[in-house]
């Protein structure tokens, strides 16, 4: 699979498919990414200069040489973290080090649009060891040979310049169409569901299962995969674990998974304990690169195999705020829910049940939607 080129050719085809009498209104445009998907181009020319790494990729190799030099527990001290990804690839690159440059999936794809290489987000770059609290990156960081491949780091929502003259030639967008830095698919979810009191949390149930609690205090510890981002003067605290509908996919489709949850009674405990992964390893709650699925036995029943599976991530779930409350975090007091997930009532149900917690369906589940109101922030910062 050529991921580059099919996420080139996935912009191009949305910019497409905006209606033509729409593109002219069009102020603002921003972009979210999967967090931790890693690009090493070319800083002349914006061409990779190897396949990407993908968000789920761990690169076990280079911990060793970037716990040395991370502070303990640092959130790049995780295989899949953007610093192992970048020097897992200085380790064994031989020519290109000099003309090299590290960008983000959302950081490329918005400089398809704008043209300025070299700008990425406080967000993005969290993995790679950029600390929003200093808002710089941090001593023990610059001093490594590598530090010349980082991006500079703007606040999300920042205009960078405007949309590529050429390109709005092309699909008839306005002269002065902004394009601003963007920031991770997950916390475009927490923006889209427009949570902004501490306490109030959004679990995002797409692909994978990733948790965002709105705290005052931040924390970071790699030894369970919990690290903030900054979300302006406040912390996102959470994670990211490899559970979630990536699981529910390899058994059932979109419409299974409708028709056989409508005949599960949420209210009834399952007693089947899985731990639904697509692959060995795990981030969140548990780090441990090695953690083994656990989707047996199976029952006969699809319906009780997947309530089983559903109470099982549900389990993961409350195992996650518990454990962001033993580390002093605020203590959460509402979950919203986004991505496909989202849909499912009886899950939520099952959610709330196994939480102790409100849990509904954010207003607006698409992280899209979060990464248009960061657009819109520029836009207005850009008119003031
Ligand atoms: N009714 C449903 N109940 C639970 N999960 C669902 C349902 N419908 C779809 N899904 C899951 O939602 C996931 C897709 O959600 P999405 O937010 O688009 O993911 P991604 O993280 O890839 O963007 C799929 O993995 C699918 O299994
Ligand atoms: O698992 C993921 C892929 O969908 C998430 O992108 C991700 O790991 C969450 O990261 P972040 O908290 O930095 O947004």
């Amino acid at each position: 699979m050529d991921w580059v080129l099919s996420w080139r050719v996935a912009l191009f085809s949305l910019l497409e498919d905006v209606p033509v009498h729409l593109r002219p209104l069009v102020a603002s445009i921003s972009i979210d990414g999967t967090s931790a998907t890693t690009l090493i181009v070319d800083r002349n020319t914006g061409e990779p200069l190897c396949r990407p790494f993908l968000y789920n990729e761990s690169c076990p190799d280079a911990l060793p040489t970037v716990k040395s030099v991370a502070p303990a527990n640092h959130t790049v001290c995780s295989g899949s973290s953007t610093l192992c990804k970048l020097v897992s690839w200085w380790n064994i690159e031989e020519s290109n080090k000099k003309s090299a440059l590290l960008l983000h999936q959302a950081d490329w794809l918005l400089w398809l649009l704008h043209g300025k290489l070299g700008v990425s987000d406080y967000n993005n770059a969290l993995k790679v060891g950029y600390d929003p609290a200093l808002d710089s990156y941090p001593p023990w960081l610059h001093s490594q040979p590598y530090s010349q491949l980082l991006p500079s780091v703007i606040a999300p929502g920042t205009s960078i310049g405007n949309l590529k003259e050429d390109i709005r030639t092309q699909f008839g967008f306005q002269e002065d169409c902004i394009v601003c830095a963007g920031t991770t698919d997950s916390i475009a979810a927490f923006l889209a569901a427009r949570a902004t009191q501490p306490g109030k949390a959004v679990t995002s149930l797409g692909s994978t299962l990733a948790i965002k609690l709105l705290s005052t205090t931040r924390i970071d510890d790699a030894r369970f995969g919990v690290y903030s981002h900054r979300l302006d003067d406040k912390w996102l605290v959470g994670g990211a674990s490899n559970t979630g509908g990536a699981v529910l996919k390899q058994f059932f489709t979109d419409e299974q998974l409708q028709i056989l949850s409508e005949q599960i009674n949420p209210m009834e405990a399952s007693p089947l304990d899985y731990y639904p992964l697509k692959a060995v390893g795990e981030r969140f709650p548990v780090a441990d690169p090695n953690l083994v699925p656990r989707l047996h036995p199976r029952p006969e029943s699809d319906v009780e195999y997947l309530h089983g599976i559903l109470e099982s991530i549900a389990h993961i779930e409350a195992k996650a705020y518990n454990l962001l409350k033993d580390l002093g975090a605020t203590q959460v007091e509402e979950v919203f829910t986004a991505g496909g997930g989202a849909k499912n009532d009886k899950w939520t149900k099952i959610r709330e049940r196994v939480l102790g917690l409100p849990v509904s369906r954010a207003k607006q589940t698409e992280a899209a939607y979060g990464a248009a109101l960061l657009a819109l922030k520029g836009a207005q910062h850009d008119s003031c």
